[in-house]
């Protein structure tokens, strides 16, 4: 392998472990304190209120848990897309509109997902806002994910048809890095939200 790949691969390996583990090691009253700040947070910028066409997550791993800004949109009238494992095309990701009476399964990773139907899919060109787990992000939108580059394939017709989809990671503040060395694929994160703070980024 190039060296410098090498290094970035092993920077990125080492800080995956790191971060989960601090986000697996808060409490769940923590948790709960922080899910609820977090859509405080959220709602000081107006990228949230404006949207009408959601995508979010189901938590795992110790993720900061977007349910309050899931059931906000839900209050609003806006539709909630979650991620779904692509059946077909390998380390891709569907987005799947969620109700509160949506039929779930559990996927491959033990998350949560909605039944894929021809008439609950949303084309990314369709979506407003996406709001996106991490395990690490750095103040200039970098972003660090478990590692199976789900977001970075399916979010980079982003870049190549200069979509205006916005793109949101949610964090906990302890998921913060000092920098993270990027790859060509990485698509930039346009803000992070976390329970005490707003990064806009440029
Ligand atoms: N809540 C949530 N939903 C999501 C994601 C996510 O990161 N969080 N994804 C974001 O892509 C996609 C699923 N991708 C995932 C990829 C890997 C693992 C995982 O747990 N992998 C390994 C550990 C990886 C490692 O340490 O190298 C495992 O099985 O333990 C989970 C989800 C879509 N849905
Ligand atoms: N657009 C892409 N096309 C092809 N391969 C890609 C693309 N994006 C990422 N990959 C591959 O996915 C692998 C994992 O990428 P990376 O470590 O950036 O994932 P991640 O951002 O941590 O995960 P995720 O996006 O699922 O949260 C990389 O080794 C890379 O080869």
């Amino acid at each position: 392998m190039h060296k410098l790949l090498g290094l970035k691969t092993t920077q990125r390996q080492v800080i995956r472990t790191d971060y989960r583990k601090k986000r697996q090691a808060l409490s769940s009253k923590e948790q709960s304190t922080a899910a609820h700040n977090l859509l405080r947070t959220c709602l000081t910028s107006t990228t949230l209120a404006q949207s009408k066409t959601i995508a979010c997550y189901i938590a795992n791993d110790g993720e900061i848990d977007p349910v309050a800004i899931i059931d906000y949109c839900w209050q609003q009238g806006k539709t909630v897309l979650l991620p779904v494992l692509h059946p077909f095309s390998k380390g891709h990701l569907l987005f799947v509109n969620y109700h509160r009476n949506s039929t779930t399964r559990t996927n491959v990773y033990g998350i949560k997902e909605p039944i894929v139907s021809t008439i609950n899919l949303c084309v990314l060109a369709n979506i407003e806002l996406i709001l996106t787990p991490l395990v690490a992000f750095d103040a200039v939108g970098n972003r660090l994910g478990m590692g199976g580059g789900f977001y970075d394939r399916t979010l980079a017709p982003i870049r190549r048809d200069s979509l205006q989809t916005q793109l949101i990671g949610l964090a906990h503040n302890c998921q913060q890095t000092h920098m993270l060395l990027t790859d060509s694929w990485d698509i930039p994160l346009h803000a992070i939200a976390t329970p005490d703070q707003f990064f806009s980024v440029d």
